[in-house]
């Protein structure tokens, strides 16, 4: 069975990569080994000549621009970049009516009006299910109702330190012995507080019951090798709980599998065979 669209009917799709770190590089190289239906069309990077050089083994050559040059280039732009970096990396896409992947997605709850500009213009902004698991059963079970959405996020301290809710508030977790709980509230808190190490909190609360009602403890384990999640959810249609345990990529705070999401997104942007919602 093909799962590849009829490729005279649907030109690919030209993805951008805005940031190229940890995760923009795995997608920079997927594209360019091939994904059905896609195709890589620019870059952006902080140092575009040592981009050059990170991109000087694929297959073809792409062009390394600055964000506001992205948007001519391509169809949709994966925000793979520091969390201040959002709106400017999503306003040109959607006020083209593009699609914009966001990964930086406790950026979002301060650049609101972003949603608005979407809407507006026929845009559209995707946050990927990323390093978390079974948004599509949060999303399905905010078709009813949802009474309670909890997570429990358990990291080594490499995935951690530096935050600037720990250093604000004094708390030092670099000689830890015990496993602490250094933070107990909510996402839309978590997302100033954490900013590069919990966009799956604001994921989740966007999928289900907002960032002001979903609520996240945060744990420094200096045991762990993976960065943890585990959401509970009640709901008048299931409850279900889950988890997922993440290798790090070459970044401590982001998982190896937060790319491969993306790459799952882009697929199912061409294919005419869809699982999951
Ligand atoms: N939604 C989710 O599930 C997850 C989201 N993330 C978030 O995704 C984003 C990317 O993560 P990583 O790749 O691990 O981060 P990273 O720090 O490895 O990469 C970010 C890249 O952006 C580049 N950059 C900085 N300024 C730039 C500019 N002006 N123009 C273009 N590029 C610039 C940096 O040089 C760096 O290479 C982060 O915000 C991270 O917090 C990470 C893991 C999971
Ligand atoms: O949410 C994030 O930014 C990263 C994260 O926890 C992970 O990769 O496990």
């Amino acid at each position: 069975m093909s799962t590849v669209l009829n490729a005279a009917a649907h030109p690919p799709l030209r993805v951008a990569v805005a940031g190229l770190g940890a995760v923009g590089q795995k997608i920079a190289q997927v594209l360019d080994e091939g994904l059905p239906g896609c195709k890589l069309a620019a870059v952006s990077a902080n140092d575009r000549q040592r981009a050059e050089e990170r991109l000087s083994h694929l297959k073809q050559r792409v062009p390394v621009v600055a964000i506001e040059e992205l948007e001519p280039l391509a169809d949709v732009v994966v925000e793979c970049a520091p969390a201040q970096l959002l709106p400017t990396i999503a306003e040109p896409f959607l006020k083209a009516g593009k699609t914009v992947i966001v990964l930086s997605a406790g950026a979002i709850l301060s650049h609101e009006a972003l949603v608005e500009v979407a809407r507006e213009h026929g845009g559209q902004i995707i946050v990927p299910t990323g390093a978390l698991i079974g948004l599509d059963a949060v999303t399905a079970a905010a078709e009813g109702t949802i009474h309670s959405v909890r997570m429990i996020t358990r990291k080594p301290v490499k995935g951690l330190v530096g935050a600037p809710y720990l250093v604000q508030n004094n708390i030092e977790i670099e000689h830890i012995r015990e496993p602490i709980r250094v933070f107990n509230g909510t996402p839309r808190e978590a997302a100033i507080g954490f900013p590069a190490n919990l966009n799956v909190a604001v994921a989740l609360s966007l999928a289900g019951i907002g960032p002001d009602r979903t609520t996240l403890e945060i744990w420094a384990d200096p045991s762990l090798k993976r960065n943890t999640h585990r959401i509970e959810v009640d709901s008048d249609s299931a409850s279900f709980s889950m988890s997922i345990e993440n290798i790090p990529s070459d970044n401590p705070k982001t998982g190896r599998i937060t790319a491969l999401s993306v790459i799952a997104c882009l697929r199912k942007m061409r294919a005419p065979l869809r699982v999951g919602s």
